[in-house]
């Protein structure tokens, strides 16, 4: 679908993240905004947390507090207006809650996509322990697709199994669809999409052996967002998505002794 179908027949799309800062610049609202612009939609951002962060690991966060969380979100819906919305890191139970709760206040149809997000490429806790069950009990059911890793899907199922059993369970708590993405398991990297509707697709691409891939999980959800804030349905934004991140991952590049970033650019880095 072109951009100028976006609902209001702007000539882009109104996109809000609602994440932490990665102050490395490879994944939380660097990422976001990046793969916004790279889609050509107008990326906007609700913070709610600072991380110190490299490629390394993260070596400290620190939430925002909730009024600020609520203040910047109000801002930009209550004049700008959005057309999509992404969830990545949001830290603590109380700033989970209410985020579920402004979402809820969503004029109806704006398609929320949620990265629940639980911890850095390292396994470095991005939230905290209390926080699972806000997000399973509240936010899961203000959302148009969430997009697990397998690690986070099992959590938050509170069960292990295959990416049809756990979506089922986290269909349970009320999301429209669930991404399982497969970046965890061994071998080439498939995603499987299911619908509360019976829908059921896979998105396989080659594994990359570039090392380089932090951010792979906020970057194809805020692609998910930017095309189905253009218009596109789940499964064409998904599908779009995979393509935008496996170009992104293969094109990573060394930042810093670690994990660098994916490149949000790459498809017009030939042109620059
Ligand atoms: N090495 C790779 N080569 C190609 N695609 C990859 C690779 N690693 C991950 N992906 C893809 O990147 C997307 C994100 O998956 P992943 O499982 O890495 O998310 P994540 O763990 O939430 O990421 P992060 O926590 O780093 O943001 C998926 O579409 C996955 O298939
Ligand atoms: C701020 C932030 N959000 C999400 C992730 C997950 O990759 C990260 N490493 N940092």
């Amino acid at each position: 679908m072109s951009p100028s179908a976006t609902p209001l027949g702007l000539p882009t799309a109104r996109v809000l993240t609602i994440a932490g800062s990665d102050s490395g610049g490879g994944a939380g609202i660097q990422a976001d905004l990046k793969t916004m612009l790279a889609f050509g939609v107008h990326g906007m951002s609700a913070l709610t947390a600072v991380t110190a962060q490299n490629s390394l690991g993260v070596q400290g966060w620190w939430p925002l507090p909730e009024e600020a969380v609520r203040a910047q979100v109000r801002s930009v819906v209550d004049d700008i207006g959005v057309d999509a919305v992404k969830t990545g890191m949001l830290g603590t139970a109380g700033t989970t809650r209410l985020v579920a709760a402004l979402l809820g206040e969503l004029p109806s149809g704006v398609p929320v996509v949620v990265d629940p997000v639980c911890a850095s490429k390292h396994g470095d806790p991005l939230i905290d322990d209390d926080a699972v069950d806000a997000l399973r009990g509240e936010l899961l059911r203000v959302a148009t697709v969430i997009t697990p890793n397998l690690p986070e899907a099992e959590l938050l199922a509170g069960r292990s199994g295959t990416p049809a059993e756990l979506a089922e369970t986290l269909l349970a708590h009320g999301p429209a669809w669930v991404l399982i993405k497969g970046g965890h398991a061994e071998g080439d990297p498939v995603d499987h999409l299911f619908g509360a509707d019976g829908t059921v697709a896979e998105f396989a691409a080659a594994r990359s052996d570039n090392r380089h891939s932090h951010g792979t999980g906020c970057t194809l959800a805020s692609a998910i967002a930017s095309r189905l804030g253009l218009g596109d349905d789940v499964v064409g934004a998904v599908g779009a998505a995979k393509t935008y991140i496996s170009g992104a991952v293969a094109a990573g590049f060394p930042l810093g002794a670690g994990i660098g970033p994916t490149d949000h650019l790459w498809r017009l880095r030939a042109h620059l």
